[in-house]
C-alpha cells in the first residue's frame, strides 16, 4: 500500500528563513566557525566565492537543459533510474512519486561516459561537461569537509574528506532534477482546490521530490533562480530557502557526517515543490564513501558528556538500508548505539 506524507499537511507551519551565506574565501578559522555553527544549527548553508569557475557551470546546465528537452522516449534511453538512469514521477522502489523528472549518474568519468551515448546528441560534449563539474565540485566538498574538521577541533583534518577524494573509488552520485510548470501536466489540471485540499494549501505548488534526507555524507546543491526548496529543522516547520544568489552553492549535511559527528551535525530532511509557473531545474553532487568504507566517529567527538550515538556500519549496509525504504524514512535511528552494544 502505497502511505501518503507522513505529516498531516495542514499542520504545517510554513516560515521564511534566511541560511548562512558563507564567503569561502574569508579568514579560515572565520569560516569554520560559520560552517559548523550552520551545520549544527540548520544542517543547511550556502556557499560563495567557491572557486568553481562559471563557464563549467555553464555547460553544465546547458547540457541538462538539452536533456530534458527531450522528447520522453529519448530521454527513456538513458535506462531506468535502478539507481542510475533517467526517472520520471517515480522516485525509488518503495512507491514514492513526485512532480519531478531526474537523470542520475555515477561519478565515475568511465561510467558517465559509457552512458553518455544513450543520453546526449553529442556524448563527448555531455560527458566532458559532467566530469568537469563534478570534479569542480568535488574539490569544494572536499575543502567544505576539511574546514568541518578543523572547525570541529578534529585533529586529522582530512578525517572526512579523504572518504571523498578518490573519484575512481567512491560511490558518489550526480542528479539532474527537472519540476516542469505544473500547468502542463494533466495531474495538475484535474487537482482538488478544494479550501481544505492539500493542493491549495502549497498555493499552486505539488510535492515535486517529497520530505527525506540525504544518506550520504555532503550534498552540493545547484539550482537555477526559480525557488522550491524547503527544509525542516522541525518535524511540520518548513523554511523556504531563496534560490538567490543564483552564483552560490547550497551545502547540506547527509546521513554519513551526522553519525560521523555523533550528531553534532544535523542531517536535515527537506523537500522541493514544484510551482505552476515555471521550470525548477536543480543539480545535485552526493559525496559518498566507497562502498566498504567503516563509518565512524573519530575519538575527538566522543565524550563522557556525549557517548557514542552511532554504532560504527559500512556505507554499502547503509546504503541498502536505505533502498529497502521510503523517501521520508528516519533511516539513521536504526543504526544507533543499543544498550549493551559494544564498541570497537
Ligand atoms: C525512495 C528512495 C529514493 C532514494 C533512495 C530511497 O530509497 C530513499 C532515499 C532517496 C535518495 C535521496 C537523496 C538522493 O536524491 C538519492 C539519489 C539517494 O541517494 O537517496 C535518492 C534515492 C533515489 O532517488 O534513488
Ligand atoms: O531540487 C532540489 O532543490 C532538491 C533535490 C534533492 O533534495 C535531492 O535531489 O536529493
Ligand atoms: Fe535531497
Amino acid at each position: 500500500m502505497v502511505v501518503a506524507t507522513p505529516t498531516p499537511i495542514r499542520s504545517e507551519k510554513i516560515r521564511e528563513v534566511e541560511l548562512p551565506i558563507i564567503d569561502l574565501s574569508a579568514e579560515r578559522s572565520e569560516v569554520s566557525k560559520l560552517i559548523v555553527k550552520a551545520c549544527e544549527e540548520l544542517g543547511f548553508f550556502k556557499v560563495i566565492n567557491h572557486g568553481v569557475p562559471e563557464d563549467v557551470i555553464a555547460r553544465m546546465e546547458e547540457e541538462s537543459f538539452l536533456f530534458f528537452s527531450k522528447s520522453g522516449s529519448e530521454k527513456q534511453r538513458a535506462g531506468p533510474a535502478n539507481p542510475y538512469g533517467y526517472g520520471s514521477k517515480n522516485i525509488g522502489f518503495n512507491g514514492d512519486t513526485g512532480e519531478v523528472e531526474y537523470l542520475i549518474l555515477n561519478t565515475n568519468f568511465l561510467s558517465i561516459s559509457q552512458r553518455s551515448k544513450a543520453i546526449s546528441n553529442d556524448p563527448i560534449k555531455f560527458s566532458c561537461a559532467v566530469r568537469d563539474y563534478v570534479e569542480a565540485v568535488r574539490i569544494v566538498a572536499c575543502e567544505i569537509l576539511e574546514l568541518m574538521a578543523e572547525g570541529l577541533w578534529v585533529p586529522d583534518t582530512s578525517v572526512f574528506s579523504k572518504l571523498i577524494r578518490d573519484v575512481d573509488e567512491d560511490d558518489s552520485l550526480f542528479r539532474l532534477n527537472h519540476y516542469p510548470p505544473l500547468l502542463l501536466t494533466d495531474s495538475f489540471q484535474d487537482s482538488d482546490t478544494s479550501p481544505s485540499s492539500f493542493h491549495h494549501h502549497l498555493h499552486n505548488h505539488k510535492i515535486g521530490f517529497g520530505e527525506h534526507s540525504d544518506p550520504q555524507i555532503l550534498t552540493i546543491l545547484r539550482s537555477n533562480d526559480v525557488s522550491g526548496l524547503q527544509i525542516s529543522p522541525q518535524q511540520g516547520l518548513w523554511f523556504p530557502v531563496s534560490p538567490y544568489p543564483t552564483t552560490a552553492f547550497c551545502v547540506n549535511v547527509g546521513d554519513l557526517l551526522q553519525a560521523m559527528t555523533n550528531g553534532r551535525f544535523v542531517s536535515v530532511k527537506h523537500r522541493a515543490l514544484a510551482s505552476s509557473y515555471k521550470s525548477r531545474m536543480s543539480m545535485a553532487y552526493f559525496g559518498a564513501p566507497k562502498l566498504h568504507a567503516r563509518i565512524t566517529t573519530p575519538p575527538e567527538l566522543v565524550t563522557q558528556f556525549r557517548p557514542c550515538l552511532y554504532r560504527p556500519f559500512t556505507w554499502a549496509e547503509y546504503k541498502e538500508t536505505t533502498y529497502s525504504l521510503r523517501l521520508s524514512d528516519s533511516r539513521l535511528n536504526l543504526f544507533k548505539v543499543q544498550e549493551g552494544d559494544e564498541i570497537v
